[in-house]
C-alpha cells in the first residue's frame, strides 16, 4: 500500500518578477525537509505557494491528496511562520496566540491554558499581556512559533524560523519543533540558511537554485556531496582546490 503524500507539487509553475519558478516534488507524512538555496532563489515563493498566499500559474498542489487550488490559507490545514510580520501589533501576546486556535477568539478555559502552556514552552511564560512592540525581535519570533505550535496543524511551513535567536536558543526551538512534530505527526517544510540546522533536523533536503529544484535528496551526507555544482556554489566551496 502506498502512503498518500502529505504534500505534492505536481509540475507547479509560477512567475515572479524576473524569476520563473518550477517545482515538482512530494513529501511523505511526518518528514522534515530543509529548503536551502541562495537569496532570491525562490524558497519563500515555494512556501507561499504551499500555504495559498500565491497561486500556481500552471500545475497543481495537493495536500493530503486533495487539490488545494483556489483554497485560502486558513482552509489548507497549514501553519506558517514567516521571516517577520507574524503578529498583530495592536493585540497582546496571548490574543495573538489565541487567534491561532480560533479566529473568532471563542476560547474556553482549557484553550487559554493551552495558550499559556505554549508561551511557557517557548520560554515566554508571563509575557501574555504584553504588546508585540514591547518584545525583542527574537521574542516576537518565539511568539509566532508558539502560535504555530498551538494550532497543531498537519503541515508546518517555516521560513527561517530560528533566524536571529542566537545558537543556544535556536537549538532549543529546533528541538521543540521536533517534539511538536512528533506529537502531532506533522510534516515540516523549513527554509533555513544554516547547514547545521538542516543536519540536525531534516530527513530530506530541497536545494533551490534560480527557481528550480537543483537537488531533492536525503539529508544524511548531503553536505559532503561533491557532485552538485549548485551546492558547491551555495556553500562557497572552491572546486579542484
Ligand atoms: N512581489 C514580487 N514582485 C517581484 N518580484 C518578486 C516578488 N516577490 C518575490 N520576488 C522576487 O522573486 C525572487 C524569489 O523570491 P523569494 O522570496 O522566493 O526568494 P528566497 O529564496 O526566499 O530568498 P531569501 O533567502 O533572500 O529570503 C526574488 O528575486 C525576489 O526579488
Amino acid at each position: 500500500m502506498t502512503t498518500t503524500p502529505a504534500i505534492e507539487f505536481d509540475r507547479v509553475a509560477y512567475g515572479v518578477g524576473e524569476l520563473s519558478a518550477e517545482f515538482a516534488f512530494s513529501r511523505e507524512p511526518g518528514t522534515v525537509t530543509a529548503i536551502l538555496g541562495p537569496s532570491g532563489a525562490g524558497k519563500s515563493t515555494l512556501l507561499n505557494l504551499a500555504a495559498g498566499f500565491l497561486e500556481p500559474r500552471e500545475g497543481q498542489i495537493r495536500i493530503d491528496g486533495k487539490p488545494v487550488g483556489g483554497l485560502p490559507p486558513a482552509t489548507r490545514g497549514v501553519s506558517m511562520v514567516f521571516q517577520d510580520n507574524n503578529l498583530f501589533a495592536h493585540l497582546d501576546i496571548r490574543t495573538n496566540i489565541g487567534l491561532g486556535l480560533d479566529p473568532a477568539l471563542k476560547l474556553d478555559a482549557a484553550a487559554w491554558a493551552r495558550v499559556e502552556a505554549a508561551l511557557d514552552r517557548v520560554g515566554l511564560a508571563g509575557f501574555g499581556k504584553r504588546q508585540p512592540g514591547s518584545l525583542s525581535g527574537g521574542e516576537r519570533q518565539r511568539v509566532a512559533l508558539a502560535r504555530a505550535f498551538v494550532r497543531r496543524r498537519p503541515l508546518l511551513l517555516l521560513d527561517e524560523p530560528f533566524d536571529g535567536l542566537g545558537p543556544g536558543l535556536a537549538a532549543d526551538m529546533l528541538r521543540l519543533m521536533l517534539e511538536i512534530r512528533a506529537e502531532v505527526g506533522a510534516t515540516v517544510l523549513m527554509v533555513t540558511h544554516d547547514p547545521d540546522e538542516a543536519r540536525a533536523a531534516a530527513d530530506r533536503i530541497l536545494l533551490i537554485s534560480k527557481g528550480k529544484i537543483a537537488a531533492d535528496a536525503d539529508a544524511a551526507g548531503f553536505f559532503d556531496r561533491t557532485d552538485l555544482p549548485e551546492l558547491e556554489a551555495y556553500l562557497g566551496r572552491q572546486r579542484g582546490a
